[in-house]
C-alpha cells in the first residue's frame, strides 16, 4: 500500500484572506494547512475560542452556510517545529509583512515557495531590499491577485461576501525577467508543489484560480490595483458598504483611475508596449493591455467588481479603519504618489491620489480620536 502524498502549506496571517483560502484548501484538497500565529497568546486564543477550527460564512450562497474545518496543526514563533518551510502563503496586511516573516526567515530557503496574497503594489521592492537581501538564498516567489471579498462582522464571524476568483504567477526577483515565456507556466504546473496544489482541478474550479505568466498576472494586478485605489479609500472615508455607492461613485472613480493610469503607463511601460514587441510570437501569450486598462473600461469594471460582485462586502480598508488598525494606503494610492515623484513628474500629476490618501488617513485618525474623546456629534 502506498501512502498518499500530502503537501504542507503554512499560512502566515489567518485573517479574512488566509481563512477563505484555508477553508477551500481543506474542503477540496488533502493538504496539511498549518496557520502561523503571531504569538503563543494568539495561538491559544484560536484554539480556545474556535475549538481549533477555521470557519467562514458563505453569504453569497443560498442559506448563507457557515463552513467549519478542523485545523490539525497550528504554530507560532515560540512553538515552531524549526524545519524548512516548503510552501508559505503570506496573507497579512502589506505593512505587516516584514515583521510577520522575521521569525521564520531561518526556515525559508531557495527551495521554499512563497506566495504573497495581498492588495497593492511595492511589496516586491521591500522583499528585495529589506528582507531577502542575499540574492543566492531567495525563495521561489509567487504573487496572488485575489478578488474575493471577505469581512469580519461584529460577532467576529468571517463572511465571504463576494466570489470573484484569484490569479497566480511566478514573480521574478529582477526587472530583466519580467516577461515570461509560456513554458514557465507549463514547467511550474508540472513540477512546483505550490502551483500543483493551487491548480488541483477541484480546488482551482471552486476557488476560481487562474495560473499565468507574470506579465498576464501583472496586467490583472494593475486592474485589481485600480479596484482597490477606488473602492478601499472611498468606502473607508465614507464609512459605507461597497454596494451603497454603486449609483453615485462614477465621477470620483473616474478621477482616481484616470490619474493612476497616466502614472502607471509610464512606470510599467514594457507592459503597455508588450503587444508591439511580443505580438505574433507563439512562445509568449497574447494580450492587449491597452484595450483593458482604459479609463472608461476601468470605471465600469471597478464598479462591477467593487460595488456589484462585492456589493455586500465591507472593504478591507474600511474594516481596518473601523477596528482602528493601520490602513494599507501607502501601498495603494500612496504608491502612485511615490511613483510620480520617482518619475520626476509635476506634483500636480498625483494630486487626486494624494488627496484620497489624506482623506482615508484622516478618517482613521477621526475614528481613533472618537474612541478616546467620544463622538462629539452625540453630545
Ligand atoms: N478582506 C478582503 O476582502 C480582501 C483583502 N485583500 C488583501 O489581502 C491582504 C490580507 O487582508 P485581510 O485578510 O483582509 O486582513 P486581516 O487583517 O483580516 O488579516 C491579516 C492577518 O494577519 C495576521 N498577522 C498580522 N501580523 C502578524 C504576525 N506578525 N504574525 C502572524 N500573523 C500576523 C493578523 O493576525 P492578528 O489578529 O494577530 O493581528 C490577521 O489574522 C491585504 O493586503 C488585503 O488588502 C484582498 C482582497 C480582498
Ligand atoms: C474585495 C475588494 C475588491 C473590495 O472590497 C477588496 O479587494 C478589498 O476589500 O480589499
Amino acid at each position: 500500500m502506498t501512502a498518499t502524498h500530502r503537501t504542507t502549506i503554512h499560512i502566515l496571517g489567518l485573517g479574512a484572506m488566509g481563512t477563505v483560502l484555508a477553508v477551500d484548501l481543506l474542503r477540496f484538497t488533502n493538504a496539511l494547512v498549518v496557520p502561523l500565529f503571531r504569538s503563543q497568546e494568539r495561538l491559544a486564543q484560536f484554539q480556545e475560542a474556535n475549538g481549533n477550527k477555521t470557519s467562514i460564512r458563505k453569504i453569497y450562497l443560498e442559506g448563507a452556510p457557515l463552513l467549519s474545518y478542523p485545523i490539525e496543526r497550528s504554530e507560532c514563533p515560540e512553538s515552531f517545529s524549526k524545519k524548512p518551510i516548503d510552501n508559505l502563503v503570506v496573507t497579512t496586511k502589506t505593512y505587516q509583512t516584514k515583521e510577520a516573516l522575521a521569525p521564520y526567515l531561518p526556515y525559508i530557503n531557495e527551495n521554499t515557495n512563497l506566495i504573497l496574497i495581498q492588495n497593492g503594489l511595492g511589496i516586491l521592492q521591500l522583499l528585495r531590499e529589506e528582507i531577502f537581501i542575499d540574492s543566492k538564498n531567495r525563495p521561489n516567489l509567487f504573487q496572488g491577485v485575489i478578488s474575493h471579498g471577505v469581512y469580519q462582522d461584529n460577532a467576529g464571524v468571517l463572511n465571504h461576501a463576494g466570489w470573484a476568483g484569484m490569479k497566480i504567477a511566478r514573480l521574478p526577483w529582477t526587472d530583466e525577467d519580467m516577461i515570461q515565456k509560456k513554458i514557465i507556466v507549463k514547467q511550474d504546473l508540472a513540477n512546483n508543489s505550490l502551483v500543483k496544489l493551487l491548480m488541483e482541478p477541484k480546488f482551482a474550479k471552486e476557488f476560481g484560480m487562474e495560473h499565468s505568466t507574470y506579465q498576464e498576472m501583472l496586467s490583472g494586478q494593475l486592474f485589481k490595483f485600480l479596484v482597490n485605489a477606488c473602492i478601499n479609500p472611498v468606502t473607508a472615508t465614507l464609512d459605507c458598504i461597497n454596494g451603497e455607492i454603486k449609483d453615485s461613485c462614477g465621477p470620483i472613480f473616474r478621477s482616481i483611475i484616470d490619474e493612476c493610469l497616466q502614472i502607471l503607463r509610464l512606470a510599467y511601460k514594457p507592459l503597455f508596449e508588450y503587444r508591439e514587441k511580443f505580438g505574433g510570437n507563439d512562445e509568449y501569450p497574447d494580450m492587449n493591455v491597452n484595450e483593458v486598462l482604459t479609463t472608461d473600461n476601468m470605471v465600469s469594471e471597478v464598479t462591477r467588481i467593487g460595488c456589484d460582485i462585492n456589493a455586500k462586502n465591507s472593504s478591507s480598508m474600511r474594516q481596518d479603519s473601523l477596528f482602528l488598525r493601520d490602513i494599507e494606503i501607502e501601498f495603494i494610492n500612496g504608491y502612485v504618489v511615490r511613483l510620480a515623484s520617482k518619475l520626476n513628474l509635476d506634483p500636480n500629476s498625483s494630486k487626486v491620489n494624494k488627496t484620497i490618501q489624506e482623506m482615508a488617513s484622516l478618517r482613521l485618525a477621526l475614528n481613533r480620536s472618537r474612541k478616546i474623546n467620544g463622538d462629539w456629534r452625540s453630545e
